[in-house]
């Protein structure tokens, strides 16, 4: 831009403006109010997409799977207080699930903080974040936006990807300076998440792990889906001819049909495997802590005979559960290459013994699964519904697929084969309910994709206010709503009589009519042809979309996947 006459000035608002701009920031997700409503207007006039929520909450999940999608921040932008805290959720669940996000709240002046005076929203916001998020940072002076900015970004992305928090108290928003001497303070972040090679040392001990190994298998994890290093993964994976498993958010890095994926063989390769490559993927619960009786040890705490081999950004991420004995610390893009030389120098493949056991072991499940996904009963069940999904998603391997519930979530994610990396976009390490609209909105903006939704009707109900945002952006969004009338079932009752069971919904609900009311098309579907006829149209014309599904509400199992992890249920009297 031309150069300001020198008496031209700048004020906070713009200097914020600018330095997301001049770090190709252009979205926003957030939700107006005093501190920042000018702000929400002047950043739509300087040509960002601010997209204006219902709750902070989801605003916070969307800009944190922003953040998966794009390896850019996603951002939040709240204001003071009530706003901070309704984006406090999405903050943590960023950082848990090594999401680059940055939350930018509104606050009040330090000064009546600090003496705890009970200015209108008054919190010390800064302080609370802290715990919650990988760092936090807060701007008092309109020449410190530039430097806010660039360090907000670089925590955010470089090393372990995670939330980060900026205060941003409301005088800061009014000051002005400048306007040459302003724009000199703005950064340009430079290689914000840089290249980190692991040693030869660490590499040699990794590969002749490998190669020693009789039973080899390859762990990816969503950092290996988030990493971006798609074809490098892929031809790893078929190189080296070790059979893989993709955990959820790593589908589709190769295609679920691949015949070297082991997903139906799961329970078969855990314990039986001799030496296991885990790629961007942490031994944490949803792999049963690298131990106990998944892994073939005896009991809950036993350790099994695997070998690990850790590939992770994060040193000290290895030894988190069990011994790691080649810990390969790094990016993953730069530990795959390396990895990939000496495969290219000298490998044999796996014995045949081992890579025949998984097939057959995979191959006897599949069939099994194609039984069950046959049938077609009446009401529709998980299997029966999920089987018209399945068909959906192979039709249209582009789409987005987000899921959510318990039910909902583990059959779509056994049943539903992904064909494209980061296309999978679910609940992620704590297994949080409540992402699934924002997660819609984020993927529609960072995609511009068809975006599928499988919701629990549970899960749906903590963000389904958020259809009207949908419908207000008319984005590609097609829900369909696995409506078993309840948490996990339908069918538990009051004992006394006097209210509906805590775990049921009214009967017969009818989400469809709640789109309506936006303008959206909502389908009551009671059959799978009813409801592949509704999705089919909902990807051609590509108008928000929600289908009711009616599913038996006897179906699902509490808690679905991890039942074991309820406390011992009390004996029944
Ligand atoms: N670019 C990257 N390079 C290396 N490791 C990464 C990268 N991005 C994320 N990670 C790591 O990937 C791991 C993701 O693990 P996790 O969230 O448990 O995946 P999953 O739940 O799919 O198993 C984290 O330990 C994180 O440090
Ligand atoms: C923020 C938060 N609060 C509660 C919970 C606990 C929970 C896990 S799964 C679930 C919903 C299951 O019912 P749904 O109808 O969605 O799915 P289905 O099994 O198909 O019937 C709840 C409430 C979690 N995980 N996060
Ligand atoms: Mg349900």
């Amino acid at each position: 831009s031309a150069a300001p006459a020198p008496s031209e000035t700048i004020d906070g608002f713009h200097l914020l403006i600018e330095a997301l701009k001049l770090n190709g920031i252009d979205t926003i997700y957030g939700l107006p109010g005093i501190p920042i409503t000018d702000l929400t207007r002047m950043l739509q006039a300087e040509g960002l997409r601010m997209l204006s929520f219902r709750h902070e909450q989801n605003a916070g999940y969307a800009a944190s799977i922003h953040g998966f999608i794009t390896q850019s921040p996603g951002i939040c932008l709240t204001v003071s207080a009530p706003g901070f805290l309704n984006g406090l959720n999405s903050l943590a669940h960023a950082t848990t699930n090594c999401f680059p996000m940055i939350l930018i709240s509104g606050s009040s002046e330090r000064e009546i903080v600090d003496l705890q005076q009970g200015d209108y929203e008054e919190m010390d916001q800064l302080a609370i974040a802290k715990p919650v998020c990988k760092a936090a940072y807060r701007v008092l002076h309109a020449e410190d936006i530039g430097v806010g900015i660039a360090r907000a970004i670089r925590a955010a992305v470089s090393g372990r990807p995670g939330g980060v928090y900026l205060d941003l108290p409301a005088k800061l928003f009014a000051q002005t300076m400048e306007a040459a001497a302003g724009r000199s303070t703005l950064i340009k972040v430079v290689d914000a998440a840089p290249a980190q090679i692991p040693g030869a040392d660490a590499v040699a001990r990794a590969v002749d792990m490998l190669k020693g190994a009789k039973k080899p298998l390859i762990l990816l994890g969503k950092g290996a889906a988030y990493a971006q290093c798609d074809a490098q993964i892929r031809k790893l994976v078929e190189s080296t001819g070790i059979p893989y498993l993709p955990m959820s958010m790593a589908k589709g890095l190769l295609p679920d049909t691949h015949e070297q994926c082991a997903s139906a063989a799961r329970s078969f390769v855990l314990p039986e495997a001799d030496v296991v490559l885990l790629i961007g993927a942490r031994l944490n619960w949803l792999l049963s802590h690298g131990k106990g009786k998944t892994w073939g040890g005896n009991g809950h705490k036993g350790w099994g005979k695997q070998k690990f081999i850790q590939v992770d950004i994060s040193p000290q991420e290895a030894d988190s559960n069990v011994k790691i004995d080649a810990p390969l610390v790094g990016d993953i893009a730069s530990c795959v290459a390396e990895l990939q030389k000496a495969v290219d120098k000298s490998w044999a493949k796996p014995p045949k013994e081992w890579t025949d056991a998984v097939s057959a072991k995979k191959n006897g499940n599949i069939a099994k699964m194609a039984e069950t996904l046959a049938k077609n009963p009446s009401p529709m069940n998980f299997h029966s519904a999920l089987n018209v999904v399945r068909d959906i998603i192979k039709a249209n391997p582009d789409a987005m697929l987000v899921n959510e519930g318990a039910n909902a979530l583990d059959f779509t994610r056994s049943i539903v084969d992904m064909y494209k990396p980061r296309k999978r976009i679910d609940v992620g390490t704590w297994g949080i309910m409540g992402v699934g609209m924002g997660y819609c909105v984020a993927a529609a903006a960072a995609t511009k994709q068809q975006v599928i939704a499988i919701e629990g009707d549970s899960a749906f109900g903590f963000s389904g206010m958020e259809v009207e945002t949908i419908c207000r952006y008319d984005m590609p969004v097609c829900i369909v709503i696995m409506n078993n009338n309840g948490v996990y079932k339908g069918t538990d009752v009051d004992p006394t009589g006097r209210d509906p069971a805590p775990t049921v919904f009214v009967k017969g609900a009818r989400y469809d009519k709640i789109i309506e009311a936006f303008g959206g098309v909502g389908v009551h579907a009671t059959t799978t042809a009813e409801l592949r006829s509704a999705m089919e149209q909902a990807i051609k014309s590509r108008k928000p979309t929600l289908i009711n599904a009616v599913i038996d509400e006897t179906a699902g199992t509490e808690s679905g996947r991890i039942t074991s992890l309820n406390p011992n249920a009390a004996k029944k009297k």
